[in-house]
């Protein structure tokens, strides 16, 4: 599992290390892991002697890191500049690039589009302007000069810890920053660089370790991301002694007269992600469309008998649909049983639901959903509120329902109620396709249904991850979200990356289970 922590953790623990005297040293091992970054990136493309490098160096110590970084970069023969965008910088870094030969210009209020101009052709870009200290976003020149660099489009930035106008806990972003292809960060990943928009300005994260990391193991992370290793512990698979009951029997209430598609692929997708079979519940136009992509399935007209877990809401409209997810609703709050609740039956919620009640909005359904909540109050929450602070939404709409939400997106956030908050990023932006999310809300069911028994085992998979039982459940809806993602890259990458259809994304689902099952040797059924 991969784990990422607010600016003030990081701080916390930099501190006993600050303060027996290593500042100095943590400050090397930074710079050096962001030049050697730069050497790697620069010498893709070219010779690394004559190549032209500018570091943009703010006040603080990230701008120190920057301008050590530089110094190494200038004894590598590199043509090195800093801009200085205050009056005062790290003296010692300053000094230690001046004496490897770099050079100095200082960003004026009159000359940020003439700096932008002359450094946008540069081999790379260093920005560390702003880290981890940072208050709000970049202001005067510096915010003029980033935003010309970032319209000239340089041909390589590598951000200094994070790029600057990142809140590092939140993600949230002060405009205007410049994307970075790169992003070096210290110590331990910062949670702003695994959460939208700040994760969709960062590039690829790369973590330096500086010796602070000690310091990190016993701090509970801000969010966390499960690996494919993670993965492939946790996903189900069948013993030799299963049958098709023991297995996950998934209930599934989707679709409608009008929208049949999305009982089609909510149900296919739930048995291509292994359910034990799948019980359809739905107007009897959905289910022949249904029953003739699955004929596995099975259509339930009277009482759909015993299931481990359903599904509810996908494509669901209309009075007769919306009374089968309400029948289906009550039954499971009586049983206890798990639910997925999506689409159409988001907004048909009980006051308060449990954490195995998993809600899956995307930014705009999670605003109504708010919207609706009287114990938000008077405040009015829009899909583009949600969308510039999707982290604390959604922690905010599992502490006040009490489920389990996922918010879809570039990248998926899942809350639990307590706060604990997994992030997953597998996919890929031909995933923004209509029924992408119906896949989804299959393969959750499915991983769901045969997830219980593990999810309440104290000695099973998801207690190794040290989370308790009411947080588990954001790790079951993480596992599904990591391999809806995979499915869809894997799938696009099979058409050398071109677009995807959600019938794509979903026949990409079995390879996905098996080759993670694979990865950690797990014996095939
Ligand atoms: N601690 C360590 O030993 C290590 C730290 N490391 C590195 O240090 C970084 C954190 O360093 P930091 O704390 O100096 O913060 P940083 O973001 O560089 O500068 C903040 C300064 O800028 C100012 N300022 C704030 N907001 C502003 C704004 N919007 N616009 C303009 N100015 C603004 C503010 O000054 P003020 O306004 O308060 O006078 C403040 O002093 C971290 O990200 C990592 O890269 C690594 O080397 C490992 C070892
Ligand atoms: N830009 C993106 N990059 C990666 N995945 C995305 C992106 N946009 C959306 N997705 C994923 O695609 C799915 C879309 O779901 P949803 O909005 O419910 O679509 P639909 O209702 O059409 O099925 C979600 O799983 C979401 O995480
Ligand atoms: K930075």
């Amino acid at each position: 599992m991969i784990s990422a922590f607010t600016g003030q953790q990081i701080r916390d623990a930099e501190k006993p290390l600050l303060d027996s005297g290593e500042g100095a040293v943590l400050m090397q091992r930074a710079a050096y892991g962001l030049a050697q970054e730069v050497v790697r990136q620069v010498k893709r493309k070219r010779k690394l002697t004559g190549a032209s490098v500018t570091v943009l160096a703010g006040k603080g110590n990230n701008g120190g890191d920057g301008l050590f970084a530089a110094a190494f970069l200038a004894r590598r023969g590199m043509r090195t500049t800093a801009v200085l965008a205050a009056p005062e910088v790290h003296p010692e870094a300053l000094a230690a690039f001046t004496a490897a030969g770099g050079r100095t210009l200082r960003l004026e209020p009159g000359n940020a589009e003439e700096l932008a101009v002359m450094c946008a052709g540069d081999d790379a870009i260093i920005d560390a302007l702003l880290g981890t200290g940072a208050r709000g976003g970049l202001r005067g020149a510096a915010a003029e000069m980033i935003a010309s660099l970032q319209e000239l489009r340089p041909s390589l930035v590598v951000a200094c810890d994070l790029p600057s106008g990142l809140d590092a806990g939140t993600g949230e972003v002060h405009w205007p920053v410049l994307d970075a292809d790169v992003t070096v960060t210290f110590g331990g990943i910062k949670a702003g660089l695994m959460t939208d928009p700040g994760e969709g300005c960062a590039g690829r994260v790369e973590l330096v370790s500086i010796g602070i990391e000690p310091g990190l193991r016993s701090v509970s992370p801000e969010l966390r991301r499960l690996t494919a290793r993670d993965l492939g512990r946790l996903l189900p698979a069948p013993d030799r002694r299963a049958h098709k009951y023991s297995r996950g029997v998934l209930g599934v209430v989707a679709g409608s007269a009008r929208f049949a598609g999305a009982a089609v692929l909510s149900v296919h997708s739930a048995a291509l992600a292994g359910a034990g079979m799948v019980r359809y519940l739905g107007p009897e136009s959905a289910a022949r469309a249904v029953l003739s992509r699955t004929p596995e399935a099975l259509w339930e007209t009277g009482d759909p008998g015993r299931v481990q877990a359903w599904v509810l809401g996908p494509g669901v409209d209309g009075a007769e649909q919306l009374r089968r997810v309400g029948d289906a609703a009550k039954t499971a709050m009586d049983t206890g049983l798990p639910v997925v609740v999506d689409a159409g039956a988001l907004g048909a919620l009980p006051d308060r639901c449990p954490p195995h009640w998993i809600l899956t909005p995307h930014a705009g359904e999670l605003a109504t959903l708010l919207d609706s909540l009287p114990s938000l109050g008077e405040i009015a929450v829009t899909r583009d509120d949600v969308e510039a602070r999707p982290l604390h939404f959604v922690r905010l709409a599992a502490e006040l329902t009490g489920a389990t939400v996922l918010l879809k997106g570039a990248t998926t956030l899942v809350a639990s109620p307590s706060g604990v908050v997994f992030s997953q990023s597998e996919g890929i932006a031909w995933m923004a396709t209509a029924g992408s999310g119906d896949v989804l809300s299959g393969v959750l069911g499915a991983v769901v249904a045969q997830s219980a028994e593990e999810v309440r085992d104290d000695d099973g998979a998801y207690a190794a991850l040290g989370l308790e039982q009411a947080d588990r459940w954001a790790a079951v809806a993480a596992v599904a979200a990591s391999v809806h993602g995979r499915a869809g890259a894997e799938a696009s990458a099979n058409f050398e990356g071109g677009p995807l259809t959600a019938s794509a994304i979903m026949a990409g689902v079995p390879r996905v289970i098996g080759s993670l099952a694979a990865e950690y040797d797990r014996p095939r059924p």
